[in-house]
Parts: structure tokens; sequence; C-alpha cells
């Protein structure tokens, strides 16, 4: 998909394409939308992140809760959604013994008792020794650095998100 075909969607369509960049948040894309024609993939990205960044705190929170725990009951029930469980399942998380699961469990409950939000890191540039090791880390951290540790991963996954859909068309590469 190239930039023309991205300029010339109407809402509908935007949104529907565009509505998982940042995890189950579709209001993200439904505001860029308005912010159209962009110039290229990096001109659409900022666009999303500006709106992320001009959130008050209460918004940027929001935005993590909105995030399944990594390797969490969701994986279980099967409720992922297709980002998500492409992202998840890559880094080894959905197929963890149960000790390992557990001492995950433990770790994002601890967190979320700690700072209000879940752990939120972007699975892809990880596997499941990484994810413990820097969940054990980032526990141990002060909150207000936390948040935005945490808001540059959500960055991470939704440029990750952005960049498989603006190339998802071989002719175009
Ligand atoms: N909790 C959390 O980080 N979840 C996200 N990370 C990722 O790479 N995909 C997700 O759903």
């Amino acid at each position: 998909m190239d930039i023309e075909k991205v300029n010339s969607m109407d809402f509908g369509e935007f949104v529907d394409v565009f509505g998982n960049v940042i995890e189950r948040c579709p209001l993200i894309a439904a505001a860029v939308w308005s912010q159209r024609p962009f110039s290229d993939l990096e001109d659409l990205k900022k666009h999303f992140f500006a709106f992320i960044d001009a959130l008050p705190q209460s918004g940027q929170e929001g935005i993590l809760r909105c995030h399944p725990d990594l390797a969490g009951s969701e994986v279980r029930r099967g409720t992922l959604t297709a980002e998500s469980q492409r992202e998840q399942s890559g880094a080894g998380l959905t197929t963890l013994g149960a000790d390992e699961r557990l001492r995950l469990a433990e770790l994002n409950a601890q967190y979320r008792a700690r700072f209000g939000f879940p752990f939120v890191l972007a699975a892809r540039f990880s596997d499941r020794a990484a994810v413990s090791r820097e969940l054990a880390r980032r526990l141990l951290c002060p909150s207000s650095q936390e948040l935005r540790t945490a808001l540059g991963e959500v960055k991470k996954i939704g440029s990750l998100r952005l960049a498989d859909l603006l190339r998802a068309d071989p002719a175009k590469l």
C-alpha cells in the first residue's frame, strides 16, 4: 500500500485499516484521519505519536491499559487482537510452560500494582527470556520514568504495525 492509497481512504476505511496501530485505540486513527494528506510513512507516524504526546497523563495511562498482558490470560482465552497474537507468538510468549507463565503472571501483577497500568514492551524486539528480565528491571524504575518508557514501547509497536501496513503490497516494494 502506498501513501497515495492511504490519502485516498475515506474515514471508515482508514479506521478499519489503521484502527489497531495503537492497540485497541481506534480513536487515535479516527483523529489522525483528519490530518491527511500525509507525505509519507514518517509523516503518518508523526501524527499518531503527536496525538499520544498531547494527551494528559490520564489519557496516556488509558492507552497503556488498553494493552493485553504479555503471556496473560488473553493468550489462553484466544481474545488477543491479530496483531498482538502475532507479536506475542513471535516472541515465544504463547507457548510458555506453566512455570514460566506463572512467573510472568506474578511479575505482571506486581508491575500493575506498583504503576497502575500493565507492563508494555514491543514483543517483536524481544523474546521470552528478555521479557522477564526487562519486566523485573522496570519494576524497580521510578513511576515518572516508567510512564515515558512504556509510551516509548507503544510507539515502537505502532511503528512496526504501520511499516507492515505500508509495505503490505509486494508490488510496491
Ligand atoms: N503488554 C504488552 O506489551 N502488549 C503488547 N506488546 C506487543 O508487542 N504486543 C502487545 O499486545
